[in-house]
């Protein structure tokens, strides 16, 4: 584990914010179901590790969710409970839910009695939801932390009985009691956006030339439709201006690409179905093309590459699009509007990949809005509480 700047100077010296009595905290982080609630859950269980290795930390998920494998290749324990969503398309698909919900709620008590927390996180998605109720009924102060500018009904819910509200966009009063709320930004693991001296190492891994400019495209977690098509429809344009990719499919898609294009489709383009090793695809990039899913913004901020954002238009509220304008606005990102992309997308890229001054005004721009910290910011909130 790197050190950083809150750990503790001296291996043997207390940290002054150490679990009371010299005993090492016990924290349960719950949650999960994408990319955008795990990581930032991770990027919190490291930081807490910084202060004080010695940290117990136990993840509870969702059962078949991404986050029963995504949190153990991190290095923690997670325990997953039976639970989903209300499925919108079909009240049939929610029969079961009442009684999952019970069944889960039960099991969060069972953890919280075997584990003995001192503390809990809610990072949203399906297990945060009976894990946090659970600890509420037996006193557990907890810690929510929302990644968007849009509360989901869960975290509205459990906001009530938050000691505090970790969140990473202004004007969230609306959502949450004004007085638990902080504004940390949004939690980042460290190491997906360490990128310094990686650019040649990362062309390395890609087998990229060091001849040719390179775009990025990353959908989020699950990979996006729309960037998927926009990318199909515009590979020939971008091999004739001679760019490389590396193209982010997401899981859903990846096997119908690969069966259309053939697993070796052309030396300058990459196919992946995931990244495990989001640093080396930053650092091989000229350009990223992205989602604006707000983890994903969160690492752009700090990878300062210029980027083409294309909201997804399919989530609660239209959230991505206002994570994106928040960017835009400060002339910080271009804007492709999903409905526009497979016309429009390929060819602002290759426009943006031979401006080199908006690169340099945008690099510029989306640097300023980094909120690099807000792991270490929220672990010590969160040792606060314990307190
Ligand atoms: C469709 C959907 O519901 N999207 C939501 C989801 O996005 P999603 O799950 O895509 O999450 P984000 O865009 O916030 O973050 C994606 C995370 O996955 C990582 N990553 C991504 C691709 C990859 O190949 N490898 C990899 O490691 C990124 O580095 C980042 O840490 O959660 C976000 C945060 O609540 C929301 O803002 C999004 O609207």
């Amino acid at each position: 584990m790197k050190k950083d700047s809150i750990q503790a100077k001296d291996a043997n010296q207390k940290h002054p914010l150490q679990g009371a009595g010299g005993a090492s905290p016990r924290i349960i982080i719950s949650g999960g179901g994408t990319g955008g609630h795990i990581f930032p859950a991770i990027a919190i269980a490291n930081a807490l590790k910084a202060i004080d290795p010695k940290t117990e930390i136990l993840f509870v998920g969702a059962l078949g969710r991404m986050e029963m494998e995504k949190v153990p290749a991190a290095g923690y324990k997670i325990i997953g409970l039976d639970i989903r969503g209300i499925q919108r398309d079909s009240v049939w698909k929610n029969v079961m839910f009442p009684v999952k919900l019970v069944g889960s709620v039960r099991k969060a008590l069972q953890i919280i009695k075997d584990f003995k927390p001192d503390a809990a996180v809610g990072v949203g998605g399906y297990a945060s939801g009976p894990l946090l109720y659970a600890a509420s009924m037996k006193k557990i102060p907890y810690l929510i932390q929302e990644q968007n500018s849009y509360a989901g009904i869960t975290n509205k819910w459990l906001g009530k009985g938050a000691r505090k509200i970790c969140v990473a966009f202004d004007n969230m009063e609306q959502f949450f009691p004004a007085d638990k709320i902080i504004k940390t930004g949004n939690p980042i693991r460290k190491d997906s956006v360490n990128i310094a001296g990686k650019h040649m190492q990362a062309l390395e891994l890609y087998k990229l030339s060091t001849f040719k400019k390179t775009i990025l495209i990353t959908g989020g977690s699950l990979g996006a439709r729309t960037l998927n098509n926009s990318i199909m429809a515009g590979l020939d344009k971008l091999i004739a201006a001679d760019v490389q990719i590396i193209w982010q499919t997401g899981k859903f898609y990846y096997k119908t690409i690969i069966e259309k294009l053939g697993e070796d489709y052309h030396p300058d383009v990459k196919i992946r179905e995931f990244l495990t090793r989001m640093d080396l695809a930053y650092a091989a990039a000229d350009v990223i093309i992205s989602r604006a899913g707000a983890g994903t913004i969160a690492e752009l901020c700090v990878v300062k590459k210029p980027v083409i954002l294309v909201p997804s238009p399919n989530v609660a509220e239209d959230h991505q699009t206002k994570n994106a304008l928040a960017l835009v606005q400060e002339d910080a990102a271009v804007f492709v509007a999903d409905r526009d992309a497979e016309a429009k997308l390929v060819d602002r890229a290759i426009e943006l990949l031979n401006d080199k001054s908006l690169q340099k005004k945008l690099s510029t721009n989306i640097s300023k809005m980094a909120m690099p910290n807000a792991d270490e910011v929220i672990a010590k909130e969160l040792l606060q509480i314990i307190k």
